[in-house]
């Protein structure tokens, strides 16, 4: 579904990628994991079409992306959550998912007043996929709340709903766990392995964390100074001895 061969991205002198090859399967989910500036923002920007690496390509399903624009990607099929909070904090919950829905809208507002039946029947199927996210991800009680009033962990997975209202058929998560208190994360940890079972999309998540992914993550890849230094199950690269190295030296 997607797959990075040979990336290299490079900011002056540095290499925040360096040759970085790996593939994402059809129903796989993938961690990426590295300690701090190993690359993985830079990827994942690199994956979502963010940024276009200097040299290699990254292809998605079956497609370069160099050949289509950020929108085009999203457009594709590639929902991405941020890091941090990307919401409207004045907006509603609902309202916020309803903007993941944003692409797949055709009515224009001349639409809404020359045929206002199908524009009404567009709004109520929209409705109705933002009403199954909103009971997958157990936000029914606070659907009409602003999201500025709400907690971190939420505002996370109102994040997530905004993300799986375009459709995806993959989904990248940056850094999903950062900043999250021990019972967030595990809610969250939960929601994705739903989502997983919901939807059957493939995910990649992006974490600094070793700890998060290892009970999620079906196969992962180490980043280490924009270099890959490992690739398996949580298992393999929880004693792989370059991993450890890494992540013992992270306050070099
Ligand atoms: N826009 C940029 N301009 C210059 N250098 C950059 C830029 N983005 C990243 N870098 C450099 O590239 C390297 C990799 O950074 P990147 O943010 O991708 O790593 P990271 O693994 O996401 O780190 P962290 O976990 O700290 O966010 C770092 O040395 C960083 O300073």
């Amino acid at each position: 579904m997607l797959a990075a061969r040979d990336v290299v991205m490079q900011f002056g002198g540095v290499r925040a990628l360096d040759g970085v090859s790996f593939e994402v399967g059809t129903d796989e989910l993938v961690a990426v994991i590295g300690p701090n500036g190993a690359g993985k923002t830079s990827l994942m920007n690199c994956l979502s079409g963010f940024y276009r690496p200097q040299k290699g390509v990254i292809e998605f399903d079956g497609v370069p992306l160099s050949a289509r624009g950020v929108h085009q990607v999203a457009r594709a099929g590639l929902a991405r959550t941020f890091q941090g909070t990307h919401v409207f904090s004045g907006m509603t919950v609902i309202e916020n998912i309803m903007i993941g829905r944003h692409m797949h809208m055709r009515s224009t507002i001349a639409d809404a007043f020359a045929h206002f039946g199908r524009a009404r029947t567009e709004e109520f199927r929209h409705r109705e996929t933002v009403e199954e996210i909103i009971e997958l991800l157990e936000m029914e009680s606070i659907r009409h709340r602003p999201v500025g009033t709400l907690g971190y962990g939420l505002r996370k997975r109102v994040d997530l709903g905004r993300a799986l209202a375009q459709e995806p058929k993959i989904l990248l998560m940056d850094e999903p766990m950062a900043g999250m208190n021990t019972e967030e994360k595990e809610d969250l940890a939960r929601f994705i392995l739903d989502v997983r079972e919901a939807r059957g999309i493939p995910v990649v998540l992006v974490e600094h964390d070793m700890g998060v992914v290892m009970d999620l993550a079906d196969r992962v890849v180490v980043l280490d100074f924009g270099r890959m230094i490992a690739e398996g199950t949580p298992a393999e690269v929880q004693r792989d001895p370059a991993v450890l190295k890494a992540y013992l030296g992270e306050n070099r």
